[in-house]
């Protein structure tokens, strides 16, 4: 099993004057697949998005493989190292096309890039969504673009990638694509740190965390 720790230690983040995560300490082995539950707007996503340094205002340290991120060379390194599917999809002014969108990211890196992007491209036909990648993201359905970037994170894998953290990955999909990705995702050879509400998902999941109002306790 692959896959690379990952450390949190008293990670506070604010939105505004919001303690949207409020003193985290977890600890996740390599290769470890872990479910984050709880209610809506307790900081579940926050918590994820600092992880990949995209929530500016967080305090704390957050080491992935060991490492912490300071400088903007530390924190390609971090997103090369951790695949990511979001929530809530961006699809810009300007969409990407579906293929373009399995290419991007600046995740996919190193000698294998070419190689990982058909991997994302093969991915892409298992998942069903191989007669979209020719169309401009704005113009999928909810499901297809999830599909597509979990197509994407697996082209990420495939790259090099020993982290996924995926936010909500299943929420947008049919039954049939629920059980797909929840098999998809728990055979992945990576530390899996997952935000779900479903259940099916998180009883794959090796631990069951729930956040609340900021704070994080464990399930199972
Ligand atoms: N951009 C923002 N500006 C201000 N407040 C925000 C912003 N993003 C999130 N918040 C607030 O931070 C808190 C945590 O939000 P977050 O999205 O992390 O919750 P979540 O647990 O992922 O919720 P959900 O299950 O509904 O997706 C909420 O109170 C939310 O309203």
């Amino acid at each position: 099993m692959g896959g690379l720790d990952v450390g949190l230690r008293q990670v506070v983040c604010r939105h505004g004057r919001v303690r949207a995560v409020d003193g985290v300490d977890l600890e996740i082995a390599a290769g470890e697949r872990v479910a984050l539950t709880g209610t809506n707007g307790s900081g579940k996503s926050t918590l994820l998005r600092a992880v990949l340094g995209l929530h500016r205002h967080s305090a704390g340290t957050i080491r992935v493989g060991g490492r912490e991120a300071g400088s903007s060379a530390e924190w390609a390194w971090r997103r090369r190292a951790c695949a990511w599917i979001p929530q809530k999809p961006a699809t810009g002014r300007f969409p990407l096309l579906g293929r373009e969108l399995l290419a991007s990211g600046g995740r996919l890196g190193g000698a294998d890039r070419g190689a990982a992007v058909r991997e994302a491209v093969e991915a892409a036909g298992r998942l069903g969504v191989a007669e979209v990648l020719d169309r401009p993201l704005d113009t999928l359905s909810g499901g297809q673009l999830q599909r597509m970037y979990l197509a994407r994170a697996l082209g990420c894998v495939a790259a090099g990638a020993q982290v996924l953290l995926a936010d909500e990955p299943t929420a947008a999909l049919d039954f049939a694509g629920q059980e797909d990705a929840a098999r998809v995702l728990a055979e992945l050879p990576v530390t899996l740190l997952i935000v779900t509400h479903d259940r099916a998902l998180a009883e794959r999941c090796d631990r069951v965390l729930e956040m609340a109002a900021g704070r994080l306790r464990e399930v199972r």
